[in-house]
């Protein structure tokens, strides 16, 4: 039986006037990597502060191992929230973070920790402070992996890391993940290079959750459309269009839900091409929400969760 090792329930979080979280629900069950996601400021370095208990919150319900997170040893000696902006006392070296971190994480792996730095690079010997952006983001990184805490949240591991080194670190955790199951949240824009690694993503905007999905069911989420504008807009008269682009006579529309055999009959008569999405320019299609510049582009935008729209589906279909 799956069980969540996070809930989240009309989470809300203020800075003084300002409203940052207005109501967030979500829960993340055992041994998945979820994806947090979201355009900048959207929410989701605060959402994590909150629940590896760096920050209060303002109201809501939070269970984080059973219980809230804020000043509970019991529940931060069982998470690792790590990100390039992590803190350090003024003359730390990386191998001072790496002999500390067994003090922290009971199932500290040396060995992984000692093989991650010679796979990045990074000058143990270094002060902290000395360090690039990249090798800062490592250091991150490496705590992150060789903690192999219960649960690990990375808020945007890459920063700084070249394409080569975010491979590698994708290639290891996936990896790791395998030999060693445990729940993982990751905040990042870079969607496309991290969709393979995901099993569900929550997708943040101005503080409030428009997406709350399974990758797989994100990718029956939507399809494309491509071919001469006047043929693509008799095919999906009457369809939710969540996003369209066009060049000249050309477009390429993101279509709200699934590709069934009616429209694919209709396109294949039109020599039109049906497509998939992929995730990110799904999360950037249900992104464009409430901005009204980009609302322009669109026509009747309307995100709703996967498995709320699959519910309705069969609702109609009984
Ligand atoms: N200490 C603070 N005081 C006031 N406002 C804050 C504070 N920390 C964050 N905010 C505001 O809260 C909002 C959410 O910030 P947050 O860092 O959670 O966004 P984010 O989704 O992680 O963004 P990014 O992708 O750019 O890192 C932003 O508008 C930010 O300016």
């Amino acid at each position: 039986m799956t069980r969540n090792v996070v809930e989240v329930a009309g989470l809300t979080k203020k800075y003084g006037k300002t409203e940052v979280l207005g109501g967030i629900d979500f829960a993340i069950q055992e041994n998945t990597i979820t994806g947090l996601l979201g355009r900048n400021g959207a929410g989701k370095t605060t959402i994590m502060s909150i629940l590896s208990g760096q920050e209060p919150k303002t109201s809501g319900r939070l269970n984080v191992f059973g219980a809230e997170p804020f000043e509970s040893a019991g529940v931060l000696s069982r998470l690792c929230f790590v990100r390039e902006s992590q803190k350090y006392p003024e003359d730390f070296k990386a191998s001072h973070v790496l002999k500390t971190a067994p003090w922290f994480f009971e199932n500290w792996d040396a060995e992984l920790a000692a093989e991650l730095v010679e796979v990045f690079r990074l000058p143990v010997g270094t002060r902290i402070k000395k360090l690039s952006r990249g090798q800062l983001s490592a250091v991150a990184i490496i705590v992150g992996m060789a903690s192999r805490a219960e649960l690990t949240i990375f808020d945007e591991p890459y920063l700084g890391l070249d394409a080569t080194a975010r491979g590698l670190f994708y290639d290891y955790l996936l990896r790791d993940f395998m030999e060693h199951p445990r729940t993982v949240l990751m905040s990042t824009h870079l969607i496309d290079e991290v969709a393979n690694l995901l099993e569900h993503v929550v997708v943040i905007d101005r503080g409030r959750k428009v997406l709350d999905t399974d990758v797989e069911a994100a990718r029956e989420a939507a399809f494309t459309v491509a071919g001469p504008a006047q043929a693509i807009d008799d095919v999906v008269r009457g369809r939710s269009v969540l996003r369209t682009q066009a060049l000249g006579g050309l477009a390429s529309v993101t279509v709200d839900g699934a590709a069934d055999e009616q429209i694919r009959a209709a396109a294949a008569a039109r020599g039109l091409e049906i497509g998939p999405v992929g995730l990110q320019d799904l999360v950037s299609a249900y992104g464009l929400m409430d901005d009204p510049a980009a609302a322009a582009l669109t026509h009747n935008l309307r995100p709703i969760h996967a498995r709320q729209r699959r519910e309705q589906q069969e609702e109609v279909t009984r």
